[in-house]
């Protein structure tokens, strides 16, 4: 019952309400709102229905290079003609491909690229008949700005299509891209190259210390594709090719690595386009690559074949000093023919052979021990080797000639496909006791704290600082699997550790003799055939110097005289065969008296040297052994490894050779390990 009441006495209440105008209004205007937000909510979702069904959208995101190909389609067509605020960029744009832009093209600087800013309000086209919108929500960095940086991946776009058809997009996208690749524009950097999140930018790399560094570095130097970059690094390091007038030329090189984001268009035809950075090229081609490094490399080639670049150490084990040398064409060295071509046949053979030294797993090297006395030919024979090696076919070997110096040599690392030149290798490891020395041995002698002389060889320091197991150690080094060829030349094999000479780090050992017979003919024959030459007058015939040779050879004795020798007495005659072939009973006379002369010398001084030990002897029998304070021997204390005895005999004198017949008796020197 009470219930009842309560609901009578309500429904009253609002009786007497409605009956007021100003609440029944209310209530109409709550009636007609709730149907119209209905009536709005249906048809909304009636036509995201619709929408849905005949609307196909696509979002591109900023950093994308589905963005990018979009971007550059839409404004390549002028689609967003009606926009209002637009990003003007024009900073990257060097990366724009020549036949879109003709300001860059004749002036040389950058095109101005428009980008609208945003596109709250959808801008429409036409694309194919079908009716495109598209959208931006907010400013987002230009196509060919830099992303990466603040604000970078704003503002994706959103392409709709008004069909029901989802080909459309596929289509739109695919002419887009299709576009974007014809353009030729390399894609977009993004932070660095070498994190783009695609394939389609190749890089190629190039390290200074590699060959095809020079091939890259002469191509551009060449062309006139850096002709507009300001910013060069000078060096000096002379390279391998007088590229134009001159070895010297070659002072001043562009170096590749001269700005970190230099970007510039090789002309490499018509439509290539080429990015070189540092020392890297990107493209998006790879036959643009491989083109300009063939081409590169061919020219190299081309051009570089009249010399040989040679890296000399410096004192800190580094290969600083780079020189260029002449070729010396293998046909100008005058050797036993049989010798000659054994040298040749087994550097080919190991030049070609790369392939089967790795898949056998031997380290691809080998060694050649070129001995016997000076003035044979040795070096010149490796120098023709060089050129050999330097023009070979598949890669150009670099030529490294290890100075020995004082200086350590353990920490010098050849590179790989390197001809390794060690000059005079006995030499590393001389005698402390050379006539120089010598010679001051009658000044008062050094004393010591408690006032005893030193003897003379304690007080110098090692001559040399190499060691053997510093010097193989450069022989064995690592890199050797990669190719190397040695080549070690000495007058003394005999002086040599067998350790050093062994198979595996000396492969061939090639004996170098005095001139035979056969050699002195042809050393005439070569010398008068180029002296006729060189000044274009042909002054005797091809028989004369024939014949004149013959007489030459029969008058000289066999294996007496070096080739250098020969060659020496020879330009005495440049430009008269006949007087020389008449002048050796003359030279011969003056070279045995030079002979005399330097066996007396020699014989004096070994006297003298007998002398001084004597006295060095007597010296310490009077005062005793000289120790340190605490007793322990000088020599003990020194690096074994440079250690020739006291006691030993002199080395020879430097010019002591088979030239001058046999001196004495030779003596060898043992190298303590
Ligand atoms: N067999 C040779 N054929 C052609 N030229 C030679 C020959 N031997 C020596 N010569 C000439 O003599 C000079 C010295 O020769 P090279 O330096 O090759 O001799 P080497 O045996 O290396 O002497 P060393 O042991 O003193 O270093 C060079 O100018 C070279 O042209």
């Amino acid at each position: 019952r009470s219930w009842t009441k309560l609901l009578t006495s309500v429904i009253s209440t609002l009786r007497k309400l409605a009956s007021q105008p100003q609440v029944a209004e209310l209530f109409r205007f709550i009636f007609l709102g709730t149907i119209v937000e209905t009536g709005r909510q249906v048809a909304q979702w009636i036509s995201n229905s619709a929408r849905n069904l005949f609307v196909v959208n696509a979002e591109f995101a900023v950093g994308d290079f589905a963005y990018d190909w979009v971007v550059h389609y839409l404004e390549n067509h002028r689609v967003w003609n009606q926009s209002r605020s637009f990003k003007v960029v024009a900073r990257n744009a060097a990366t724009r491909p020549y036949p879109t832009s003709n300001l860059g093209k004749i002036d040389g600087h950058p095109d101005p690229l428009y980008e609208p800013s945003t596109m709250d309000t959808p801008s429409l086209f036409r694309w194919r008949g079908y009716w495109m919108s598209i959208t931006k929500s907010s400013a987002g960095w230009s196509h060919y700005d830099s992303a990466g940086y603040s604000g970078g991946y704003s503002g994706n776009l959103v392409l709709s299509v008004w069909s029901r058809n989802r080909h459309i997009l596929d289509e739109f996208v695919s002419a887009a891209r299709e576009f974007y690749i014809h353009s030729q524009i390399l894609p977009r950097k993004q932070f660095s190259v070498k994190t783009e999140p695609s394939e389609s930018l190749l890089t190629v790399n190039f390290s200074e210390g590699d060959v095809s560094y020079d091939w890259m570095l002469e191509y551009f130097r060449s062309s006139d594709a850096f002709k507009d970059i300001m910013e060069l690094n000078a060096t000096t390091r002379q390279t391998d090719l007088g590229w134009g007038t001159g070895p010297k030329d070659a002072n001043r090189e562009r170096n590749l690595a001269s700005s970190g984001t230099q970007v510039r268009r090789p002309k490499l035809g018509h439509k290539q386009v080429l990015e070189a950075e540092q020392s890297q090229l990107h493209s998006s081609k790879r036959e643009v690559l491989s083109d300009l490094i063939n081409s590169a490399k061919q020219k190299y080639l081309e051009h570089g074949t009249s010399r040989v670049t040679v890296h000399l150490t410096d004192k800190y084990g580094n290969w600083g000093k780079t020189m260029t040398k002449s070729r010396r064409a293998f046909s100008t060295l005058v050797l036993p023919a049989d010798i000659k071509e054994m040298i040749l046949a087994d550097a080919q053979e190991f030049l070609e052979s790369e392939k089967y030294y790795k898949m056998a797993g031997i380290p691809h090297r080998r060694g050649y021990l070129l001995h016997g006395a000076p003035g044979t030919g040795k070096s010149s024979t490796v120098h023709a080797i060089e050129s050999l090696a330097s023009k070979s076919i598949s890669y150009p070997w670099q030529t490294l000639a290890l100075t020995i110096t004082h200086w350590g040599i353990s920490s010098v690392i050849p590179p790989s496909r390197c001809i390794l030149l060690i000059e005079d290798i006995d030499c590393a490891f001389p005698s402390r006791e050379d006539p120089d020395e010598d010679e001051e041995e009658d000044e008062e002698p050094q004393r010591d704290r408690n006032g005893n002389p030193i003897p003379r060889h304690r007080m110098l320091p090692p001559k040399s600082a190499v060691t053997l197991s510093g010097l193989l150690n450069v022989l064995d080094s690592v890199s050797s699997e990669e190719g190397r060829i040695t080549f070690a030349t000495t007058n003394h094999i005999e002086n040599l550790d067998p350790a050093l000479i062994r198979a595996g780090r000396m492969d061939l050992k090639i004996k170098y003799s005095l001139a035979t017979t056969a050699q002195i003919e042809e050393v005439f024959k070569v010398f008068f055939s180029v002296s006729n030459e060189d000044d274009g007058a042909s002054r005797y015939s091809a028989d004369d110097i024939k014949r004149l040779a013959t007489e030459f050879a029969a008058t000289v004795p066999t294996e007496t005289y070096s080739v250098a020798q020969i060659q020496g007495y020879l330009l005495r005659k440049k430009r008269n065969p006949f007087g020389a072939a008449q002048g050796v009973p003359e030279w011969i006379a003056e070279q045995e008296e030079e002979q005399r002369l330097i066996v007396e010398a020699k014989r004096r001084w070994r006297e003298e040297l007998a002398r001084q030990r004597a006295a060095q002897e007597q010296s310490q029998y009077r005062y005793g052994p000289s120790p340190l304070p605490d007793g322990r021997d000088v020599l003990a204390s020194e690096d074994k490894a440079v250690q020739v005895e006291a006691n030993q005999a002199p080395d020879a004198l430097p010019n002591d050779s088979a030239d001058f017949g046999s001196v004495g008796e030779e003596t060898v020197i043992p190298i303590g390990h």
